[in-house]
């Protein structure tokens, strides 16, 4: 299998630093318009900060069953999603049929209430565990200042001079992703996946990782490249949104979690992603649109009716 070192490393600290970011922003165009993938350094995001985050999701996972499907996740996708209630079966990237082999807690944006012109609007379920509230949301904050950044430098990178749609990002849509992909047993069918194969359907995904391993990235003639861990940096990959508005220059890259390491792993992915009243198109500046305009929000309905038990039917009712 191909080294991991065919996925870039960025290093931020111009960007994070205010200085001239001509040359990053360079790299940048290479590493999205190429892989879709890149690490990141120098981020300006405090390590102790992420260990706490990590501790906090072992924390919540480590409650009985019954605790926490006292918080299973609601209309708004905000809270639990037990293991074996998601699967990909939107995915054309491989024959999916078995659910993703993993939990997690979903934090979307706090919200004071629920908005009935808002889709996913609303507040989050908290644990009542002690500190758990304070750690997600300061790591909430911190990466939604780290996403707007690299917004920014997407646009530089793509040469987009308006840069009227980072407004979209003001009150961005957030989902923090606390997941659990337990042990799995050794003689494990091929095709029962930690994360099946798939795409990211936003704009930016910022992944903190423990140091188990097990994500994979396709390439484009198909080969499947380990993207391991490397301490402090995030991975950061484009999705399916920021892919259309910038015109297909950024790729929206294939990627999977297999978990054969006989541990169990945890991870943290941040989606960084606009308003769902945005419109998604193609940026000025990009060329000639080669994709339709279309609404975030009607979008991000459909994704989430067709893979969780939590979304079915709610069409029907609005
Ligand atoms: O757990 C990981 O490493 C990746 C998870 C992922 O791809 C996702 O949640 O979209
Ligand atoms: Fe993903």
């Amino acid at each position: 299998m191909t080294e991991f070192t065919e996925i870039a490393v960025l290093d931020l600290a111009p960007l994070i630093a205010g200085d001239d970011t001509t040359k990053l922003a360079r790299a940048f165009a290479k590493a999205y318009g190429e892989t879709g993938f890149g690490y990141i350094i120098n981020h300006g995001v405090d390590p102790a900060l992420r260990t706490a985050v990590f501790d906090a999701s072992k924390r919540f996972h480590a409650l009985p069953a019954d605790e926490k499907n006292t918080l299973a996740l609601d209309a708004a996708h905000r809270g639990y999603i037990a293991i074996n209630t998601s699967t990909d079966v939107t995915t054309d990237l491989a024959e999916v049929t078995k659910p993703n082999q993993s939990a997690s807690f979903m934090i979307m944006r706090e919200d004071a209430k629920s908005d009935p012109n808002v889709y996913l609007s609303g507040p989050n379920q908290w644990p009542q565990m002690d500190e758990f509230r304070e750690v997600c949301e300061a790591y909430v904050s911190a990466m939604t200042r780290l996403g707007q950044q690299l917004m920014n430098l997407a646009l530089e990178a793509i040469g987009v001079e308006d840069r009227s749609i980072l407004q979209a990002f003001d009150t961005p849509t957030t989902w923090l992703r606390l997941l659990h992909y337990p042990q799995m047993p050794p003689q494990s069918p091929e095709d029962l996946y930690g994360s099946a194969p798939h795409k990211d359907f936003g704009c930016l995904t910022l992944l903190a990782q423990d140091n188990v391993g097990g994500l994979q990235v396709q390439t484009p003639d198909g080969e499947w490249v380990d993207a391991p861990p490397m301490e402090d940096a995030f991975i950061v990959n484009v999705g399916d949104m920021l892919h259309r508005m910038s015109n297909g220059k950024l790729l929206s890259t294939p990627h999977r979690v297999i978990n054969t390491s006989g541990r169990e792993r945890y991870s943290v992915p941040f989606f960084f992603d606009p308003h769902v009243l945005t419109q998604v198109e193609p940026l000025p500046g990009t060329g000639v649109p080669a994709f339709e305009p279309l609404n975030f929000g009607a979008f991000l309905r459909s994704e989430l009716e067709a893979s969780y038990d939590a979304h079915q039917g709610e069409g029907e009712q609005t």
